[in-house]
């Protein structure tokens, strides 16, 4: 029987949102962003185990009330984030199964909802091609050159933003960030690495609520956010 792990890329320094704590430390509504996004992870039923990746000098996630659950592990991340979750996948290998699965969620999204991972969940499993939660594109996108000025529109028809979780076959998918590496391809996320070594992972409509926390703004939006998801469940 397969089972599922589970990798949180949390060692960044939130340089476009700024200040000086990493923006996955800062409160959201009373906890911390991390443990908010630890906590949507951690309702993944019979998860084997969490490894979060760390900046080398982080001294605040032993704090956490989350870092003594049983099933939470840490790794010193890298210098970008792929190479975060090559370093705890390099950390699982040593316990997980040749069929075991992995979902890879950002420390820096800190609403999903159980419905949106349990969608994630249900389609991932039904290929070993693996799958991401996603949103299909509804602005108008434009191509811009270095001086400011639109030099095209994209065509956005069957164009999605990648969020996570993504879901993907463990070894499978160490295997093609450490190929992506070897080869200097930069991957901005783990589908790209699977993309990169010939996968075609499947879209879920995901929400416009499981917000990257990426610029001061974002705060106040995932602050609504969290008080809908928490409106929700209360229903
Ligand atoms: N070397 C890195 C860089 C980023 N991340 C993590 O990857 C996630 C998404 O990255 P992003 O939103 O870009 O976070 P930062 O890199 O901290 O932000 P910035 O790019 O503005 O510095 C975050 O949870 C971040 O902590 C990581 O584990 N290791
Ligand atoms: C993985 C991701 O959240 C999918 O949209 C995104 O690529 C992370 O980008 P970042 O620049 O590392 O925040």
């Amino acid at each position: 029987m397969s089972r599922i792990w589970a990798v949180m890329p949390a060692a960044g320094q939130g340089s476009r949102f700024g200040g000086d704590c990493p923006k996955q430390y800062l409160p959201l509504a009373g906890k911390a962003i991390i443990e908010r996004s630890i906590a949507a992870i951690l309702r993944c039923p019979d998860l084997a185990g969490l490894v979060v990746a760390l900046g080398p000098a982080d001294s605040r996630f032993a704090a956490l009330t989350c870092a003594s659950d049983p099933r939470v592990h840490t790794v010193t991340g890298g210098d970008d984030r792929a190479r975060s979750v090559e370093n705890a996948l390099d950390y699982l290998s040593a316990s997980a199964d040749p069929d075991d699965w992995v979902l890879v969620h950002d420390a820096a999204r800190p609403c999903l909802s159980w419905s949106e991972l349990e969608a994630l969940l249900s389609a991932g499993g039904s290929s070993s091609e693996g799958a991401l939660l996603a949103l299909p594109v509804v602005d108008t996108l434009k191509r811009v050159d270095s001086d400011g000025r639109v030099v095209a529109t994209v065509e956005r028809d069957q164009l999605w933003r990648a969020q996570t979780p993504q879901y993907f076959p463990l070894f499978k998918l160490r295997d093609a960030l450490r190929h992506c590496r070897l080869a200097g391809e930069q991957v901005t996320d783990e589908a790209s690495a699977m993309q990169a070594v010939g996968a075609r992972p499947r879209v879920v409509a995901g929400s416009h609520r499981n917000i990257k926390i990426t610029h001061p703004e974002d705060l106040a939006l995932a602050e609504g956010f969290l008080r809908e998801l928490q409106q929700q469940v209360q229903q």
